[in-house]
C-alpha cells in the first residue's frame, strides 16, 4: 500500500500541513526542531491510534489550537483501492472516520493503515516493557488474521470484568463465569501469538544474519503469561484466584505475556549495546513487515526517522536495498540526506520543512 495524502492541522508546530507522497522513496529534509519527525508521528498516529512519542496532553495538539485533525488517503495495490481516514481530537476523546464513515472503535482505522515506524525509540521494542512486545505481536495479527481483533477484545473485555470484580470483593461464583470467559479467549488468543511469532522467526534470523551478523543465531521464545507447559489457562486462574483476590487484579494470563529474543553470540539481551538493541529492533519491525507482505500481498509502508543519526552508513546501505528491492513505499527524514543514499542513485521525492512549513523540491536521483 503506498499512502497519497497526509494532511494535519492544528498538530505539534503545524498549523496546516499537506504532503502528496509519491509511491517509491520519500526524503523529508529540514533543520532541528522544523517539523520532520511530526509528519511522520501523524503517519504513526493514524495507523496506531498511538504516538510513538508522547499523548494528547504532551503536546500533540499545536500550541493554542483548539483540535487537531489528521487525514490520509492511501492506495491498495491489492484490491485496487482508494482509501481514506481522519482522526481528531479537540483535548477530550478520538473521533475516528474510515472511508466516509464514523468508527466505533480506533482499532478499526489501525488495522486499515499499514506503517512500520522506526524512530529513535524504536529499541524499547527489544529492551523496554513487556507491553511494547506484545502491542508489537498484536498489530501484527490485526493486520494478518481478521479474527483475531474479536478475539483480543473478547479477552480484554473479560480481563476488565474480572479485575472490576476482584476489586468490588465479588463472590467466587461471579469470578467463575469470568475466569472461563478469559479461558475461552485466552487460549486460542495464545496460540496465535505463538504461532505468529514463530511464523517471523525465520524472516527475523534473515533480517539479523545480515544486518546483525556479529550476534549470531538468533532464537524467539514466546513466554505466555503463565506456565502453559504445566496447565491450561483456566487452572492457573483458578490457582491464582486467592492472590489475585488479595492483590485485586489479574496476575497470569496473555495480558503478561512477553517475548524474548536469543542470540547465540551473547549470554542475553542485556549484553546488547544501545546500536544493537535499535539494529535488532528494526530487523523485527522489518520482519513485520516482510511478513506482512507475505499474507496481504503488499508492503506496509515504512517509516524511517532521523535514519542517519539511527544507524551508520553501512547498515542504511543494506536497509535500503533491502527495501528498494520490496517496492515498499517508505519516508525518510534528516537534517540531511542520509549518506547511504547519495551513492545509491536512488529516485527519490524530496520535501524540505522549515518552521512548519512544508515544500516539495525537485526530483533527484
Ligand atoms: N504542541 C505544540 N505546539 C507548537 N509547537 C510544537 C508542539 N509540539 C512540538 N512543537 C514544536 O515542533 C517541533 C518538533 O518538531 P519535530 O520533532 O517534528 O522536528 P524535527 O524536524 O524532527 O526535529 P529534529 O531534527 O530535531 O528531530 C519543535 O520545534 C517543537 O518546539
Amino acid at each position: 500500500m503506498h499512502v497519497t495524502r497526509l494532511e494535519a492541522r492544528g498538530f505539534r508546530r503545524f498549523a496546516e500541513v499537506n504532503l502528496l507522497p509519491a509511491p517509491g522513496i520519500n526524503l523529508i529534509t529540514g533543520e532541528n526542531g522544523a517539523g520532520k519527525t511530526s509528519l511522520l508521528e501523524a503517519l504513526h498516529l493514524m495507523a496506531y491510534g498511538r504516538s510513538f512519542r508522547g499523548r494528547v496532553r504532551d503536546g500533540l495538539i499545536r500550541a493554542g489550537d483548539p483540535a487537531l485533525e489528521v487525514f490520509v488517503e492511501w492506495q491498495e495495490a491489492r484490491r485496487d483501492q482508494r482509501r481514506k481516514a481522519g482522526l481528531r481530537h479537540s483535548g477530550q476523546e478520538w473521533v475516528g472516520r474510515l472511508d466516509g464513515a464514523s468508527v466505533s472503535q480506533l482499532g478499526e482505522l489501525c488495522a486499515a493503515l499499514a506503517v512500520v515506524s522506526f524512530e529513535p525509540g524504536s529499541h524499547s521494542l527489544i529492551t523496554g516493557a513487556g507491553e511494547i512486545r506484545r502491542r508489537y505481536l498484536d498489530w501484527g495479527l490485526f493486520h494478518v488474521e481478521p479474527d483475531f481483533t474479536p478475539l483480543w477484545r473478547r479477552y480484554t473485555r473479560a480481563l476488565k470484568q474480572r479485575n472490576a470484580l476482584l476489586k468490588a470483593r465479588a463472590r467466587d461464583g461471579q469470578l467463575d463465569a469470568w475466569d472461563h470467559e478469559l479461558a475461552e479467549a485466552g487460549e486460542p488468543l495464545t496460540r496465535r501469538r505463538h504461532q505468529y511469532l514463530d511464523e517471523l522467526q525465520p524472516k527475523f534470523s534473515a533480517l539479523a544474519a545480515e544486518l546483525a551478523p556479529g550476534l549470531g543465531a538468533v532464537r524467539l521464545d514466546y513466554l505466555p503469561g503463565w506456565r502453559r507447559d504445566e496447565f491450561p489457562l483456566a487452572d492457573a486462574l483458578l490457582l491464582a484466584r486467592e492472590r489475585d483476590q488479595l492483590a485485586s487484579y489479574t496476575s497470569v494470563g496473555p495480558h503478561r505475556a512477553d517475548w524474548r529474543i536469543a542470540f547465540g553470540g551473547l549470554p542475553g539481551r542485556e549484553a546488547l549495546s544501545r546500536g544493537q538493541a535499535k539494529l535488532t529492533a528494526l530487523c523485527a519491525l522489518l520482519a513485520q513487515a516482510e511478513h506482512h507482505a507475505a499474507i496481504r500481498g503488499e508492503w506496509p509502508v515504512v517509516a524511517l526517522d532521523d535514519l542517519a543519526s539511527e544507524l551508520d552508513r553501512n547498515h542504511q546501505q543494506r536497509v535500503l536495498e533491502r527495501l528498494l528491492a520490496s517496492k515498499a513505499q517508505v519516508f525518510i527524514t534528516g537534517t540531511d540526506p542520509p549518506p547511504a543514499l547519495a551513492s545509491m542513485q536512488v529516485e527519490l521525492t524530496r520535501f524540505h520543512v522549515e518552521h512548519g512549513l512544508l515544500g516539495e523540491l525537485p526530483q533527484s536521483s
